[in-house]
């Protein structure tokens, strides 16, 4: 059988590369859905302002990006640069990282942060923006990969809407092991499960949020849900399943393959991630400096309510080390 196009036909191939307003920086987009390389930045406290900008946009549009070469960075030039994405939240609500704002995801057993997560999702004032600097990596395998939670939620057929656009999901700190796959450990793998939840936190987000910034409407899920209001395990199980899989969908995903000097940062009001553990005993290193953001609204206005655990103590403590 003949194709009707003929190779000639074709548009001549071009990377989906985009020059911005800021003076050699490029926008390279990775997939329809989700992700963006931005070269010609050097990532710093000391972007100008027109840069900064063009980053924040292709972060808004692309949901997750990446910087290679940056190299040159230390803990205090990644938080200088996180610092220009907006104030930033305490390293970790409960777990005591040994530092201020930074986060360290470390392994050498194999365990990774390998469960579909938004970060800190257990808290009123879910992050922004999270910023992650590889440190060290293994031989092969430690990839992370990530899903567009905007785009799960626009492909959603008009009944799968009504369902969700009034739910909410109680997220916890505590989440039930038992529901959870042998192999996934907790997230943030390397702080023991006590230490994680030292002092519990549950709050209630509605399923669908809006962006504070684009106004987009997404899926607030992951690992950390409990349960649905009103709903009991066995039926929070099956939408929980329903809209995860509708999430991770691999269309709407992006696999990045770490290199030395990357940077990745995220939206982490519209993406869920996943670190996969495939690098046998190796170890691996990455540091995180984590954006503070907003308590999510629903479609209606109404925004998260805290059930339990001090999430005033949580704010006033950024506000502290801001
Ligand atoms: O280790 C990774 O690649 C991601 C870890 C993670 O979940 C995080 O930094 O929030
Ligand atoms: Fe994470």
């Amino acid at each position: 059988m003949t194709s009707t196009l003929e190779h000639r036909d074709l548009a001549p191939t071009r990377p989906a590369t985009r020059a911005t307003s800021a003076p050699g920086v490029e926008v390279h987009q990775l997939g329809a859905r989700i992700g963006a390389r931005i070269d010609g930045v050097r990532l710093g406290g000391d972007l100008d302002a027109g840069t900064v900008a063009e980053v924040r946009a292709a972060l808004l549009r692309h949901k997750v990006v990446f910087f290679r070469g940056q190299d040159h960075l230390d803990d205090d030039s990644h938080q200088a640069f996180a610092e220009r994405m907006g104030p930033l939240t305490t390293a970790h609500p409960t777990v005591n990282t040994g530092s201020k704002r930074i986060f360290k995801v470390t392994a050498d057993k194999g365990m990774a942060a390998n469960a579909w997560h938004t970060d800190v999702t257990f808290v009123d004032r879910v992050p922004a923006i999270s910023v992650l600097r590889a440190i060290h990596l293994p031989p092969y395998g430690g990839n992370t990969v990530w899903a567009n939670t905007v785009a799960a939620y626009e492909a959603l057929t008009p009944s799968l809407r009504a369902l969700v656009e009034d739910l909410w999901a109680v997220h916890t700190n505590s989440y039930d092991y038992a529901q959870r796959d042998e192999e996934s450990e907790e997230p943030d793998a390397n702080y023991s499960r006590a230490d994680f939840a030292a002092q519990l936190f549950e709050t209630e987000h509605p399923v669908v949020r809006v962006h504070p910034e684009t106004g987009e409407r997404s899926l607030t899920l992951g690992h950390f849900v409990k349960h649905f209001t009103g709903l009991n395990s066995a039926e929070s199980t099956a939408i929980f399943t329903l809209l995860q899989n509708r999430i991770t969908k691999l269309e709407n995903t992006l696999r990045w393959v770490w290199q030395p000097g990357d940077v990745a940062m995220w939206d982490n009001r519209a993406t869920q991630h996943y670190a996969v553990a495939d690098f046998g005993t190796q170890y691996r290193e990455m540091r995180r400096i984590t954006v503070a953001g907003d308590v999510p609204v629903s479609i209606g206005g109404e925004r998260s309510r805290v059930l339990r655990g001090d999430a005033e103590a949580y704010s006033r403590l950024d506000e502290l080390i801001s």
